[in-house]
């Protein structure tokens, strides 16, 4: 009696929390009982916040301040564990990696012997960011690492969602099309907006262990080429982020920024600035705002959030000592 897993992967902003937010109220509706990995690069959990804020009560597991690809490897076992163990027992083990990771290093943890007669790999699922995908071959061009990983991230999906079509025109959206489908001809192909698909196609299959007694993975309505793949692959791996840094910056609460300087501050840095995510105070509010910035674009969002204010700043190549000191002259 295996439990499935469902692997959420895709480079940083692309939407992956928001793909897991909806994915998991479905998976509710469904009457099935999920529980959640969730591996984020800083020390802050902003995301599992996010999750509980919206979901409360859902059985959550965090893997902070390090990859699950690299330093947090040695952890999946026991946080899978420990969901596992969980009573009532989970229908389904939803994982959402960090925007550098490489799925396979899942798969493959998932493979020790802790693991391996207790789960079973459902389905991968990754998430492009369709403004950016194509840049980021050439941005990261010196780092072959990262571009390995973005190519496996699309390689061993059974599911490709190319999210944020809102955000790019009908040719741009056919060139990240046929780049997904060079990279694997086998994945369905889903345009998205807010990572919004037709979640059946997903989702297909899994029952609530309750009513079957067993848990059936999905018919894998996906064909097994990943799978396949991971195992071929074996043994070729590469760490998937030699560069890519996460700074945190934290503010005082009684400090306030302005909107627009904060967001020149993340866009004006040579592109470096990948991903940043925080709580502050924007333009004198006495409450703190969730920012977003992704794929160069900054959004605010009103938060019930109360605790200290802080910044997360994720990017390539930054030179921390230059960016705390910009940051304390900027904003
Ligand atoms: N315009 C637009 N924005 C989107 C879309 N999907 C997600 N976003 C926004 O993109 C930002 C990043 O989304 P997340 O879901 O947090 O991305 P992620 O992949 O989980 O990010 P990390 O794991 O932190 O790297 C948020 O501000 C989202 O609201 C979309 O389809 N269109």
């Amino acid at each position: 009696m295996k439990t499935p897993v469902l692997i959420i992967s895709g480079f940083l902003g692309s939407g992956k929390t928001t793909l897991l937010l909806q994915l998991l109220s479905d998976i509710r509706q469904r009457g099935l009982k999920p529980a959640i990995l969730m591996n984020e690069l800083g020390r802050q959990d902003v995301d599992g916040l996010i999750l509980t804020q919206a979901l409360d009560g859902l059985p959550l597991e965090k893997l902070l301040d390090g990859c699950i690809c690299c330093s947090k490897k040695s952890e999946i076992s026991g946080a899978l564990q420990h969901l596992l163990a969980l009573r009532p027992a989970p229908d389904l083990l939803v994982i959402e990696l960090t925007g550098v990771a490489n799925p396979e290093e899942v798969v493959d943890a998932m493979a020790d012997p802790s693991l391996r007669d207790s789960v079973i790999l459902d389905k991968i699922i990754t998430v492009l960011d369709a403004e950016h995908a194509l840049d980021y071959n050439s941005i990261f061009s010196t780092d072959k690492e990262l571009v390995h990983t973005l190519r496996r991230q699309i390689d061993v999906a059974d599911a490709v969602i190319i999210n944020k079509t809102d955000l790019v025109d009908s040719s741009h959206l056919a060139k990240v099309t046929k780049l997904v489908e060079k990279h694997n001809p086998f994945a369905p192909r889903l345009p998205a907006v807010n990572a919004k698909v037709d979640f059946d196609l997903l989702l297909h299959g899994l029952q609530p262990l309750r009513q079957t007694g067993n848990l059936a993975p999905t018919s894998r309505r996906f064909p097994e080429h990943a799978s396949h793949r991971h195992e071929h692959e074996h043994g070729h791996r590469h760490k998937s982020h030699s560069r890519i840094q996460s700074i945190f910056i934290p503010i005082p609460e009684q400090a306030s920024f302005s909107e627009k300087k904060l967001e020149k501050f993340l866009k004006h840095r040579e592109g470096r600035v990948l991903r940043a995510k925080g709580y502050l105070s924007l333009d004198g509010s006495p409450h703190a705002s969730l920012i977003q910035f992704a794929g160069k674009r900054m959004r605010k969002e009103t938060s019930p959030y109360d605790g200290p204010h802080y910044l997360v700043v994720i990017g390539y190549e930054l030179d921390e000592a230059r960016l705390l000191e910009e940051w304390r002259s900027v904003c």
